[in-house]
């Protein structure tokens, strides 16, 4: 048991998955070398078969054939300082079993035990978990069963019995919890109930979570930070909107929209003509259409899709359109007969597209002073 021995790390260092594995497969191999710090909600995208569900896999147990060491640095149930635990050390022939490592686990079809009531299935997993901390009657509320507890989970709908999925991984007390596609057979609505709750269940239980989708809309709307795989190997990783902006040149044009991706200030929820407006800089605002759900929040994730962005070279006057922002243009890619141009609006990078024909028409050059227009219903947000 050495292996498991908590070792103590400094506190103050923020809870860390530190991970250097090999899993192979005949025709695939997933090789990851990554500390993951472990802050609100990680996203894990990427094309299909890129190797998403098996590092979870892996992180989880649930990778046999695994090769290479893992370790979980998280926070200790006794005095909160940070303890270090190895999950999996192949070389020293150590493999943690999956219902030790403290690691929950939400998937696409969880699936829950029949023949029980909801209450049945929280009360299993309650009745399993040592060191209790958490209550189950706010575990309840926060994954809004209060209503449904005596109903069999056969007779639920898909989004209801995911969320009798989370509040039973929750009720094990994890200090991680991975999430492997949970929303992908729901539907709209029950998507928007179901990431609001996720992210207010980070927020309140401190629970970092590792967040597999290959929908890029979803974890924009909840992940602070986005780690990206391509044929099992890690392409990028790091701030979700660096990162975005990075993916608008990757050499894959079907893996993202090329946009523009922006958590901003709010500085008027409505400006009297039905806009809300963001603070972009000292400078610059940004119009979008003002929706009642802003009222709640002082900051707002949004994009604008590069495609609804055009340009001009003198200050729009006489335009519909109320967004017009003065930047530079930093860098011109061609890609085929469209242009991919990123210009720079104070310290924040914009991406538009245009047609290689507009290009050449307003001879466009990289250091050019140019006007960004777009109208407010070009810039989507996700409301809660
Ligand atoms: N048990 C297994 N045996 C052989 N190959 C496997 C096994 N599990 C996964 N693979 C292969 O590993 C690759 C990665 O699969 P994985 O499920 O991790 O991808 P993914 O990114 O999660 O895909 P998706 O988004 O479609 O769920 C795929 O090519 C898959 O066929």
């Amino acid at each position: 048991m050495s292996n498991a021995k908590l070792n103590k790390v400094p506190a103050g260092d923020c809870p860390q998955l530190d991970i250097n594995i090999r899993v192979s497969y005949q025709q695939f191999e997933l090789a990851i070398n990554l500390p993951i710090p472990l802050k609100g909600i990680t996203g894990i995208f990427g094309h299909s078969a890129s190797g998403k569900s098996t590092l979870l896999r892996a992180i989880a147990g649930l990778e046999k054939t695994l090769i290479g060491d893992i370790t979980l640095t998280s926070d200790g149930v006794a005095d909160k300082a940070l303890v270090s635990k190895t999950l999996v050390n192949s070389e020293q022939g150590y493999y943690l079993k999956p219902e030790a490592r403290q690691i929950g686990l939400v998937f696409q079809n969880s699936r829950l035990f029949g023949h029980l009531s909801v209450l049945g299935n929280l009360e299993f997993s309650v009745k399993r978990c040592k060191n209790r901390q958490l209550d189950l009657n706010e575990v309840i509320e926060l994954t809004e069963l209060t209503t449904l507890l005596e109903h069999q989970v056969n007779q639920l709908s898909g989004g209801q019995q995911q969320r009798v999925a989370l509040a039973r991984a929750i009720l094990a007390e994890p200090k991680l919890l991975l999430l492997d596609e949970p929303l992908s057979a729901l539907d709209q609505h029950s998507k928007t109930q179901l990431l609001k709750m996720m992210l207010n269940i980070q927020k309140k239980l401190n629970l970092p979570m590792l967040y597999v989708s290959h929908s890029l809309d979803e974890l924009q709307q909840v992940c602070d930070t986005l780690l990206v795989l391509a044929k099992g190997k890690v392409v990028n990783f790091g701030n979700i909107h660096q990162i975005i902006h990075q993916l608008n040149n990757f050499d894959d044009p079907t893996l993202i929209h090329q946009q523009t991706s922006l958590s901003l200030p709010i500085k008027q929820f409505n400006n009297g003509h039905g806009l809300a407006v963001l603070a972009l800089n000292a400078e610059q605002d940004i119009y979008l259409t003002s929706d009642k759900a802003f009222e709640n929040q002082t900051q707002l994730r949004c994009f604008i899709l590069a495609s609804d962005i055009s340009i001009a070279l003198t200050e729009p006057s006489n335009s519909s359109i109320v967004n017009h922002l003065f930047g530079t243009i930093k860098q011109i890619s061609h890609r085929k007969n469209k242009v991919l141009l990123t210009i720079n609006c104070g310290s924040q990078e914009f991406f538009v597209t245009i047609s290689a024909f507009s290009q050449q028409k307003l001879s466009l050059n990289s250091r050019q002073q140019v006007y960004l227009q777009f109208k407010a219903s070009a810039v989507r947000t996700f409301i809660h």
